[in-house]
């Protein structure tokens, strides 16, 4: 395991650290090919953080936003992430950024997912920053245990782009990245808050079996440093 844990104080004081690094790093991307990327996920957790990130300055004309999953949902819905992130990142100085969803209003979420697998190719890889989550059941992105697809999500062989995923902890059908599409990251953190979340992650950290706790392929497997950003 290559993980680096930075604690903070509390909520907000880790919303801005992490909106520090991510800043620093999208800047260094723009400095170095004129552009940059950054793939977010939803979830109650990251809106301090997105918010924060949103006041940073930055070219953001030059930076993409997507993010690492999605529900097959509408924007409008209120469980989207894709309006998640437009209430909460896309504005301030962060209005200027270029957003690529994962939903498409297509018939079926497999068509949506080509789709997005189509559109995202070109932002190019790997991302500069991928901010991950983790659910209590151990989930990151929507690899669910139990998913329908989740061997396939999580096997390094299956290339980039996004896939559908059904599970009973999911509730609607998602959308995701595929692990490949997201491992190597020039910056990859696992964004959690919360005893409860600490004590999920070192359940994760011990031995078991990638499928009953997904977020062990992260933990095990990426081929970037983790940086585990975590606040009480
Ligand atoms: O379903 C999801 O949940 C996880 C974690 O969410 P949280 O509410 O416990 O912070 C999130 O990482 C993922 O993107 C989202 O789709």
């Amino acid at each position: 395991m290559n993980t680096t844990v930075h604690t903070f104080e509390n909520g907000a004081v880790l919303a801005e650290g992490l909106a520090d690094a991510v800043s620093a790093k999208l800047a260094a991307a723009i400095e170095a090919r004129g552009a940059a990327s950054i793939a977010v996920s939803g979830g109650s957790t990251p809106k301090a953080f997105f918010q924060a990130l949103s006041q940073r300055e930055l070219d953001w004309t030059k930076v993409t936003v997507t993010l690492v999953d999605e529900r097959f949902v509408r924007p409008e819905n209120e469980r989207s992430n894709h309006g998640l992130v437009a209430q909460n990142l896309l504005r301030n100085k962060a209005a200027k950024a270029h957003f690529v969803p994962l939903y498409h209003a297509a018939a079926t979420a497999e068509e949506a997912a080509a789709m997005a697998s189509q559109s995202v190719a070109a932002v190019g890889a790997p991302f500069d920053v991928v901010v991950l989550g983790m659910g209590t059941d151990g989930h990151t992105a929507s690899f669910f245990p139990g998913g329908t697809r989740l061997k396939e999500a999580i096997d390094p062989a299956t290339p980039r782009g996004v896939i559908t995923m059904e599970a009973d902890g999911a509730g609607e059908t998602r959308l995701t990245f595929t692990f490949s599409s997201l491992e190597d990251a020039g910056l990859l953190v696992l964004h959690i808050e919360g005893d409860g979340k600490k004590e999920v992650l070192a359940r994760a950290e011990a031995p078991g079996d990638e499928a009953e706790m997904p977020i062990r392929a992260m933990l095990r497997r990426a081929t970037s440093p983790l940086q585990i950003y975590w606040a009480p």
